[in-house]
């Protein structure tokens, strides 16, 4: 049987990281095949494409591509393969990140990003996916505590407050598959959320 491709989205310090441990835990503990991997990454070329994505300056056009760059190769040869053997792939952001970060936050045109996405996906779609919902002022306050920022966690709450919204107005869009978790819980709280679903999800 094909396994269950499932994503996690949310603006930088939403606590997803965090939580996608407790849910590889919970599916693990039901005897699946687990996969976690990420993007942009997930591949040796995707790593390189990440490094220059996190670090350099460049067009919202070139931004764009090559997260679908790194994301043509990890569907390629990570994704369809994973669930084609029945392991389950559980991926630190997907497509709905572009169109949070890319369409929402800068601007960038939907239609093109839809273009992209046919091209690449075929018909690989999420089964599931968890958007972590938190204000930005408070993930800001959680990633500067945390870590060196990096190129986009270095963006204003204006631009987070777009790429927020713009997730939820996705989430709305597609209802059945988004579980939409408030993050402005406290960690065990979020974690008996999600161990609860996915301890039965199939
Ligand atoms: N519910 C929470 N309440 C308070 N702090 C949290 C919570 N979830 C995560 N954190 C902390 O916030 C920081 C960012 O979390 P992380 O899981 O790395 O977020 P993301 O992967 O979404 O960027 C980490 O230091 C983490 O320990
Ligand atoms: C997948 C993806 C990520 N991003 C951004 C969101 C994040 O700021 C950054 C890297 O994601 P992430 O791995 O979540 O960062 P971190 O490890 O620091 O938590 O890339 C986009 O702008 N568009 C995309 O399509």
């Amino acid at each position: 049987m094909r396994g269950r491709f499932i994503t996690f989205e949310g603006i930088d310090g939403a606590g997803k990281s965090t939580q996608i441990d407790v849910i590889e835990a919970t599916l693990k503990a039901r005897g699946l095949e687990v996969i976690r991997t990420r993007e942009p990454g997930g591949t040796p070329l995707g790593e390189v494409i990440r490094k220059e994505l996190l670090s350099v300056s460049m067009d919202p056009a070139t931004e764009t591509l090559l997260f679908f760059a790194s994301r043509a190769e990890h569907i390629a040869q990570v994704i369809r393969p994973a669930l084609e053997r029945g392991a389950w792939v559980l991926s630190d952001r997907f497509t709905d990140a572009t169109y949070a970060y890319q369409v929402g936050g800068r601007g960038f045109p939907a239609e093109k990003v839809e273009e992209l996405e046919r091209w690449t996906h075929g018909d690989l779609q999420p089964d599931r996916t968890v958007l972590f919902d938190i204000e930005p002022e408070v993930a800001a306050k959680r990633v500067a505590q945390a870590r060196n920022l990096d190129r986009f966690e270095k963006e204003n709450l204006d631009f987070f407050t777009r790429v927020r919204n713009a997730y939820l107005t996705r989430a709305k869009q597609s209802p059945d598959r988004f579980l939409i978790v408030n993050s402005m819980q406290d960690k065990e709280t979020v974690s008996d959320i999600l161990r609860k679903e996915f301890s039965t999800w199939a």
